[in-house]
C-alpha cells in the first residue's frame, strides 16, 4: 500500500479520501531535518503553506510521486526540482477563492471602522467612542490589483456595496474588466485615485516590492491598502514608514515577507494597521474544499491516473484533461508500442492527430506518447511530469501534425518513430465503448485491441504461414489468445498481430524469423 505524509493541518475529509488508497501519517511541525529523514518512505506529500518543500527535501523523497498543496500558492515548493525528479505538483486553484476574497473584504471594513482596536478597547473595560470614528466605503473608489479569481469576487461584492471599481491587471482585457464592473487603468492612476487598494496577484520577481516607498508616496493620504495575496508584494519597511508619517491612512496584512512574522516595526503601529496570521483560506468551507480537491488528485496519481490541477504539467488544465482523458491512455499505449517496434535509439517522433482529434490540443497527447515511448528505457521513472525533459535530454525531436481529413475512425492518433534501426508507425483509435484499438501497423490496416504481450510479424501473404507460426509457438508452449493479419494487397506484404498469454520466451523471436516468408518479427509488452 502507498504511504502519504500530511505535514500541515488538513481537513479530515481529505485524510478520509487518502485513506482509501494509502496509509496516511499526519506529522505536523516537522523541522526540515526531520522531514528529510522520513520523506524517503513516502509516495506522496500533502502540505499547506507551512511546510517549505526545498530541493533537499525533494531529493530525499526518492519514492515521491506527488506533492499536493491544499491551497493555491505553490511558492513554498521548489517546483523545478520536483519536475526534474518527475514529481507531480498539484494545488487547488479555486477551493479557497471565496474565503480569501471575504477575508480581504473583512479587512477593508475592519480597517474603515477600526473594529479590531475598538473591540480590544471594550474588552479592556473602556468606552471610547471618539477614537474610532471611521469612514464609509460607499461611493469610495476601490483599486483592485490582480483581477483573477479572488480579485473578481472582491469586485462583485464591493460593487454591491456601492463602490467605484478600478483594476490593474496587464493580463486581462478591457472587456473582461468591464463585465466585472471595473475600469481597467494603469497602476499609477489606480494608486492616485483609490481610497482602498487590495492586492490579488501572485508573488513573482515582477511583483516583489511592487508596492514600494515610491508607489506608497503616490497614494492619497486617506488611502488604505490590503494585502491578502502574498508577503513581499508590499515592502514592509516602506509601509511602516508611510503609516508612521501619515502618508497613507491604513493597511491590513494577512501575509508577510517572512512567516511567521518575526520582529517587526509593523506591530508597533496602532489602529491604522491590522495584522492577521495568514488566515485568508482559514474557513471550514475552504479547508474542506481544498482538502478534498487535493486528496482526490493524490489518490488519482497513486492509482496511476493523471491529476486535474498539476502545476508542472504544461497544457494539462482540467478542461483539456477532461476532453482528452480517454485519448491519453491511447497515446501512451501507442508510444510504448512504437518505441518497442523501433528498437534502438529513437531520434524523431511524429505525433499526428487525425479526424475529429485534429481540432484538440496536442500537447497532453504528445506528453503521454513520450511517456510511453520512454517506458522501455526509464520504466516507472518516466511520467507526465518529466517525459518532455527526459525526451529532450535524449535528443528525441518531436513533430506534431494534424490531418482532419482522415475519416476511418471518429478520431485517431498516429505515431511514427524514426531511430537508429529505422522507422515504424502505429495508429490507434477509440471505439464506441472507449476501448483502444490498434488500427494500423507500419502502414498495414488491422483492428485489434492491444494486449499485454504481443508479437508482430512482417511477412509475405502466402498459404501456410499462419499455420507454421502457430505450430512453432505451440511447440514452445506459447498460447495464442488472438491473431489478425493486415494486408494491403493479396499475396503482397502483410503484418500479423498476435496476442499471447505470457511473455515470449527468450530465443523464440530468432526462430520465428527463420520461418520461410517471415521477414521480421517483434515482441512487445504493453
Ligand atoms: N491569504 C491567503 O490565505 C490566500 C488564499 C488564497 C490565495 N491567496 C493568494 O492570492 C493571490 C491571487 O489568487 P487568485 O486565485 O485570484 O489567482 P489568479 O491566478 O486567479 O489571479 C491572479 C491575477 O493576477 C494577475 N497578475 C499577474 N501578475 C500581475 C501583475 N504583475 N500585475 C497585475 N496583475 C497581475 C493575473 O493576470 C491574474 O488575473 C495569489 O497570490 C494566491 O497565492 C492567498
Ligand atoms: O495560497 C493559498 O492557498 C493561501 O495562501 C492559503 O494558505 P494556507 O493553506 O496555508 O492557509
Amino acid at each position: 500500500m502507498s504511504k502519504v505524509l500530511v505535514s500541515d493541518p488538513i481537513d479530515q475529509a481529505g485524510i478520509d479520501i487518502l485513506s482509501q488508497v494509502a496509509t496516511v501519517d499526519v506529522k505536523t511541525n516537522l523541522k526540515p531535518a526531520e522531514l528529510i529523514e522520513i520523506i524517503g518512505e513516502y509516495d506522496a506529500l500533502m502540505i499547506r503553506s507551512g511546510t517549505q518543500v526545498t530541493k533537499e527535501i525533494i531529493e530525499a523523497g526518492t519514492q515521491l510521486k506527488i506533492i499536493g498543496r491544499a491551497g493555491v500558492g505553490v511558492d513554498n515548493v521548489d517546483v523545478p526540482a520536483a519536475t526534474r525528479q518527475g514529481i507531480v505538483v498539484v494545488n487547488s486553484p479555486e477551493g479557497n477563492t471565496i474565503a480569501a476574497a471575504e477575508h480581504a473584504l473583512a479587512m477593508m471594513l475592519s480597517l474603515s471602522r477600526y473594529i479590531p482596536d475598538a473591540n480590544a478597547s471594550v474588552k479592556r473595560n473602556e468606552w471610547d467612542r471618539k477614537t474610532f470614528v471611521g469612514a464609509e466605503v460607499y461611493k469610495k473608489t476601490l483599486g483592485i490589483v490582480g483581477l483573477g479569481k479572488i480579485g473578481s469576487h472582491v469586485a462583485a461584492v464591493a460593487r454591491a456595496m456601492g463602490m467605484r471599481l478600478l483594476a490593474f491587471d496587464p493580463f486581462i482585457s478591457t472587456e473582461r474588466a468591464e463585465q466585472i464592473g471595473c475600469q481597467l487603468v494603469d497602476l499609477d492612476l489606480l494608486l492616485q485615485q483609490a481610497d482602498y487598494i487590495t492586492l490579488h496577484i501572485p508573488k513573482t520577481p515582477e511583483t516583489t516590492h511592487l508596492i514600494n516607498a515610491e508607489r506608497l508616496a503616490k497614494m492619497k493620504p486617506n488611502a488604505r491598502i490590503i494585502n491578502c495575496a502574498r508577503g513581499g508584494i508590499i515592502d514592509e519597511d516602506a509601509l511602516a514608514v508611510a503609516l508612521k508619517e501619515g502618508k497613507i491612512a491604513g493597511a491590513a496584512l494577512d501575509v508577510y515577507e517572512s512567516e511567521p512574522l518575526g520582529e517587526s516595526q509593523l506591530r508597533a503601529i496602532g489602529k491604522e494597521i491590522i495584522l492577521t496570521p495568514h488566515l485568508g483560506a482559514s474557513t471550514s468551507e475552504a479547508q474542506v474544499n481544498v482538502a478534498i480537491d487535493v486528496a482526490e488528485q493524490i489518490r488519482d496519481v497513486l492509482l496511476g491516473l493523471p491529476a486535474r490541477s498539476a502545476v508542472n504539467i504544461p497544457g494539462l488544465n482540467p478542461d483539456v484533461l477532461e476532453e482528452l482523458k480517454p485519448y491519453m491512455q491511447l497515446a501512451e499505449t501507442l508510444g510504448r508500442l512504437v518505441g518497442q517496434l523501433a528498437g534502438g535509439r529513437v531520434e524523431l517522433l511524429n505525433v499526428r492527430l487525425q479526424g475529429e482529434l485534429a481540432t484538440n490540443k496536442s500537447q497532453p497527447l504528445v506528453v503521454a506518447a513520450l511517456k510511453g515511448l520512454l517506458y522501455q528505457a526509464l520504466r516507472e521513472r518516466v511520467n507526465y511530469v518529466n517525459a518532455t525533459i527526459e525526451a529532450k535530454e535524449r535528443g528525441i525531436r518531436v513533430i506534431e501534425t494534424r490531418d482532419a481529413s482522415v475519416k476511418d475512425y471518429a478520431g485517431s492518433l498516429h505515431l511514427e518513430a524514426t531511430g537508429t534501426l529505422g522507422t515504424h508507425s502505429v495508429t490507434g483509435a477509440l471505439l464506441g465503448d472507449g476501448e483502444i484499438y490498434l488500427t494500423n501497423i507500419d502502414g498495414f490496416p488491422i483492428s485489434v485491441p492491444p494486449s499485454q504481450y504481443m508479437v508482430f510479424t512482417l511477412h509475405r501473404d502466402m498459404p501456410g504461414i499462419i499455420g507454421k507460426l502457430g505450430s512453432l509457438l505451440g511447440s514452445f508452449n506459447v498460447n495464442i489468445a488472438s491473431m489478425q493479419v493486415g494486408r494491403k494487397i493479396v499475396r503482397g506484404d502483410a503484418v500479423m498481430a498476435l496476442s499471447i498469454d505470457d511473455p515470449l520466451p527468450d530465443g523464440i523471436l530468432t526462430e520465428i524469423i527463420k520461418v520461410p516468408g517471415i521477414r521480421d518479427a517483434y515482441t512487445v509488452t504493453l
